[in-house]
């Protein structure tokens, strides 16, 4: 499972490549809230007048993520090892040196308390340092969140051909995570820069060019945090929500108000069960003898978006890029290919939410959040982003057989600090 053996070894034998062809390596941790995955870029330079071509990508995954190991550091750091093995095996011994390694930790790791953060963080950097590669500084650290969109919007608009040469027609990109949630886009009118709030524009400077993007990270609004704040199982007096999102365990797991348990309209009326997150434990359930449906549900999911983001106008009529649990849940439900993807309306995510909540019995065997998880990207998409019905959504996992991650954007960024190259 992997792209080790690269199609254009067969095209071009290494005899026949140019003399002077340089190939080199950037290794990217994603220390996301539900999972753990190593990048490892191969970049050719053909020629040195010319910007080196990204060549391909070695990609692996672990389940659970850092967060997940904020008592136990050192396992969490033994999951980082595992996969940075497998970067040992895959970049030539004689460019380990010139290799740069580094981790990125997102809303998972911004939830925790600083103390449990700082050290995994700290564990990490021992793995990375006892490793043959080079660390730079800074090279294990939490990510700021408006960067998490920046670099997600580089990564696609790179892949895509859109940031090289002139006509550049960039697309917007959303990303919605456990915990936090992303949008960004390259404003095109006047008053898009006017009415946003301030810190929703940032000046970014890559392959030469400046680009001004509206961006947002909304922590606590990711999937598995809506989940609990629709469940209501936040105790958010005098917590903000984004904290509130995660309640950070202080022994090793904590129960939730006495065991108190969670009812949801958009749950299967006869469910009871148990869900640990954060290192807390939430019993959850169906409405037994109240309303199930699409339109309870939707009501309920409403409460957690309505009013709570900036609804930028120009957006409502153009297309954006979607994935991570986007492009998850549209999978799960057949609207759109696993592997390939595909474009959506935002409606079609609508269609399936009805379809899901109100024959519940039958589509509970996948996830019993199946209803409420589509429920809450219809409302997040209508209701809290402001986009019409049909707004199209291009689904992607890959593009040219790269992953579409803001990991990508981050090499870029590494190795322009770095001197290496962009
Ligand atoms: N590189 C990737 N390839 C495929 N899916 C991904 C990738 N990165 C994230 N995802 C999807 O996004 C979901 C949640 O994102 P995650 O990064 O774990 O949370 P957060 O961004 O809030 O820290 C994952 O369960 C996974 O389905
Ligand atoms: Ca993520």
């Amino acid at each position: 499972h992997s792209n080790r053996e690269m199609w254009f070894q067969d095209l071009f034998p290494p005899n026949m490549c140019p003399i002077n062809a340089k190939t080199f390596y950037g290794i990217m941790f994603d220390a996301g809230s539900t999972g753990t995955r190593i990048h490892i870029y191969t970049f050719v330079q053909k020629s040195p007048e010319i910007l080196p071509e990204l060549e391909g990508e070695i990609f692996e995954s672990v389940k659970p993520g850092l967060s997940a190991y904020a008592d136990q550091p050192e396992k969490g750091a033994e999951s980082v090892k595992r996969l940075l093995d497998m970067a040992v095996d895959a970049v030539p011994p004689h460019l380990w040196k010139k290799t740069p390694v580094v981790l990125k930790a997102t809303a998972g790791l911004r939830l925790l308390s600083e103390e449990k953060a700082q050290a995994l963080l700290s564990e990490v950097k021992e793995v990375f340092e006892k490793s043959p590669f080079l660390v730079p500084e800074d090279s294990v650290s939490i990510m700021d969140g408006s960067y998490e969109g920046i670099l997600a919007w580089i990564t696609v608009n790179f892949l895509t051909g859109q940031l090289s040469g002139q006509n550049q027609h960039t697309t917007g990109t959303l990303d919605l995570g456990g915990a936090s949630t992303q949008i960004t886009f390259l404003p095109r009118f006047e008053e898009t820069l006017k009415e946003s709030p301030r810190d929703f524009l940032t000046s970014f400077e890559m392959f030469n060019s400046t680009y001004k993007l509206y961006t947002h990270s909304y922590l606590g609004f990711g999937l598995k945090a809506a989940r609990l704040a629709t469940l209501g199982a936040l105790n958010t007096e005098g917590m903000s929500c984004e904290k509130a999102a995660f309640p950070v365990s202080t022994s090793n797991e904590t129960e939730v108000a006495d065991g108190q348990m969670f009812r949801s309209s958009c749950l299967p009326k006869q469910l009871e069960a148990e869900w640990h997150f954060g290192g807390v434990k939430y019993r959850y359930g169906g409405n037994k003898e109240g309303e199930t449906g699409f339109k309870p549900c939707y009501l309920e999911v409403l409460k957690v978006v309505k009013g709570k983001l900036h609804q930028p106008d120009e957006i409502r009529g153009s297309s954006f890029y979607a994935f991570s649990y986007y492009y998850d849940r549209a999978a799960d439900t057949n609207l759109i290919d696993y592997e390939q993807g595909g474009v959506l309306e935002v409606r079609d995510f609508e269609r399936k939410a009805k379809e899901v909540c109100d024959n519940m019995e039958r589509f509970s065997s996948a996830s019993p959040f199946l209803c409420m998880d589509l429920t809450y990207i219809t409302a997040l998409l209508k209701e809290g982003f402001g986009f019409r019905d049909n707004t199209l959504l291009q689904l992607t996992k890959k593009v040219n057989n790269i992953e579409t991650s803001w990991t990508l954007g981050a090499t870029f960024h590494l190795l322009q600090s770095l001197g290496i190259t962009y």
